[in-house]
């Protein structure tokens, strides 16, 4: 048998381990990994299960997989712990986050950290523990946005389960619960809010490799406004040069 058929598949991203690079780039929507696969070279496509789809490919010389997860915190943390199992030990989130004054749509926003209002990542380590970004991505992170023409901004993100519970009032009574986010915002200084960057932050504390996340700024927390789809394919793709850029550089990284 050959040496690939003898160890496991992931359970449920089914990759092996040698089809995964030496740092990953977690996304939400399966339709984006498609899109940076046009940043990459030498792309391979992994088996696709659950909508969890996944690609290897490879970017100045260093091979990088990059993982979509969906939505939510549940399902990114068991991509996360899967690719970690195979070997992984830098990751980077992207997509997109409720802007927060003074972060605008159309601008990135680099967690430094996040609020843990999730309820996954108290099943890695009780609410006490902080979920903290990898200071020396945020770095490499922070280097590359200031070459960037967009404007950005780092800080503590917010993570939510409740899309239309917590962060976005579709209509009547609903809307009331928003003003809760508002508060935690106000009272606590985000910059950001998505759902799932605090898990994501705090299970790489605990497996003990390293992850940020980056995102764009799409929804206006005041208003809820939405970034225009122009704009935000101009700036997917910036995001997914900075995010490239800086996956190489630390996947010739040592870890902790
Ligand atoms: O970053 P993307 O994949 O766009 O995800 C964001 O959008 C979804 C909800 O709008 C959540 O998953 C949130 O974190
Ligand atoms: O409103 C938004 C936009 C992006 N991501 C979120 O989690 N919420």
């Amino acid at each position: 048998m050959a040496e690939q058929e003898q160890t496991p598949r992931a359970w449920y991203i089914g990759a092996h381990r040698d089809e995964v690079g030496d740092a990953a780039i977690l996304v939400g929507d399966p339709a984006r990994v498609e899109r940076i696969a046009e940043h990459m070279q030498d792309v391979q496509m992994l088996p696709e299960k659950r909508g969890l789809k996944t690609i290897t490919g490879t970017r100045d010389g260093q091979r990088i997989t990059v993982s979509a997860f969906g939505m939510g915190a549940p399902i990114a943390t068991i991509v996360l712990h899967e690719l970690h199992a195979l070997g992984i030990r830098n990751f980077l989130r992207i997509g997109t986050a409720m802007a927060v004054a003074p972060a605008k749509l159309g601008d990135f926003v680099l967690a430094d950290a996040a609020l843990r209002a999730e309820g996954t990542s108290d099943t890695y380590a009780p609410l006490g523990f902080p979920a903290v970004a990898d200071f020396d991505l945020n770095r490499v992170l922070r280097d590359r946005l200031q070459t960037s023409p967009t404007d950005w901004h780092a800080g503590i993100f917010g993570t939510y389960d409740g899309f239309y519970t917590q962060m976005f009032g579709l209509s009547g009574e609903r809307r009331e619960l928003i003003g809760k986010l508002k508060d935690d915002i106000r009272k606590y200084g985000l910059i950001g809010t998505d759902m799932e960057t605090s898990a994501l932050l705090t299970a790489a504390r605990i497996l003990r490799v390293r992850a940020s996340t980056l995102c764009v700024a799409t929804v206006d927390a005041e208003t809820q406004e939405k970034i225009e789809d122009d704009l935000m394919a101009t700036l997917e793709r910036e995001m997914f040069e900075i995010a490239l850029d800086a996956m190489s550089t630390m996947a010739g990284f040592d870890t902790h």
